[in-house]
């Protein structure tokens, strides 16, 4: 039995879309990895983690195609950056520069997960404030994985100089970013349920 059969609330994409068949959930994680790979675009090439809006792709992503889902999207955007530049400003896996975001990247599969999962279990996405506070949990997990992968990376290459600068690069510098993101996922999940529902 699919695990997340018995959970109340549907998701987004599968109340649009309710008849139930493989080729829906392949083109719906398809186009959720597709939304990623734009999303990844829209990058500042800052040092050594770029600013980007991946984490608005990853939280809507999860929260519009539900937990299973919204991870199959995450694992196969992370499997077309082998071969397509999918990643921030351009990139595949063989980028220099992934052995300092590898971390961020990894966590978006769980994030979309437990973004998802909220949506299906809770509803979440039906209400501005529970879709910020969603976000905002997504976030912490992204900068979890992110944040700590990134510490490993700088040591690894002698560039670690300290927990707070780490925290700086890591993560507090795209803390504001993050808010106006997870604002604008706050406006748009309910504002399309609201389109959905007429
Ligand atoms: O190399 C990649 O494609 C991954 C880039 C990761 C960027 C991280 S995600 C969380 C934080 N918010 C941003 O805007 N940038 C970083």
């Amino acid at each position: 039995m699919n695990p997340t059969q018995s959970l109340p609330y549907l998701p987004l994409s599968k109340s649009l879309f309710p008849a139930r068949s493989l080729t829906r959930d392949v083109l719906l994680v398809l186009g959720g990895s597709l939304i990623m790979a734009l999303a990844a675009q829209v990058a500042i090439p800052t040092q050594p983690v770029p600013i980007t809006l991946q984490t608005l792709g990853v939280l809507l992503v999860g929260a519009a195609l539900g937990s299973r889902l919204g991870f199959w999207a995450m694992l196969a955007y992370l499997v077309q950056g082998l071969v397509l530049p999918v990643f921030a400003g351009g990139t595949t896996w063989f980028d220099p520069g992934k052995l300092f975001t590898a971390g961020y990247l990894i966590s978006y599969p769980v994030a979309a997960f437990v973004v998802g999962w909220l949506v299906e279990r809770y509803g979440t996405d039906r209400s501005p404030l529970k879709t910020f506070a969603a976000m905002l949990l997504g976030s912490l997990i992204i900068y979890a994985i992110g944040v700590t992968w990134l510490g490993f990376a700088l040591g690894s290459v002698g560039r670690f100089s300290g927990l707070s600068a780490l925290l700086y690069a890591g993560m507090t510098k795209f803390l504001l970013g993050d808010l106006v993101k997870a604002a604008i996922a706050a406006t748009l999940l309910p504002m399309a349920w609201r389109l959905v529902r007429r």
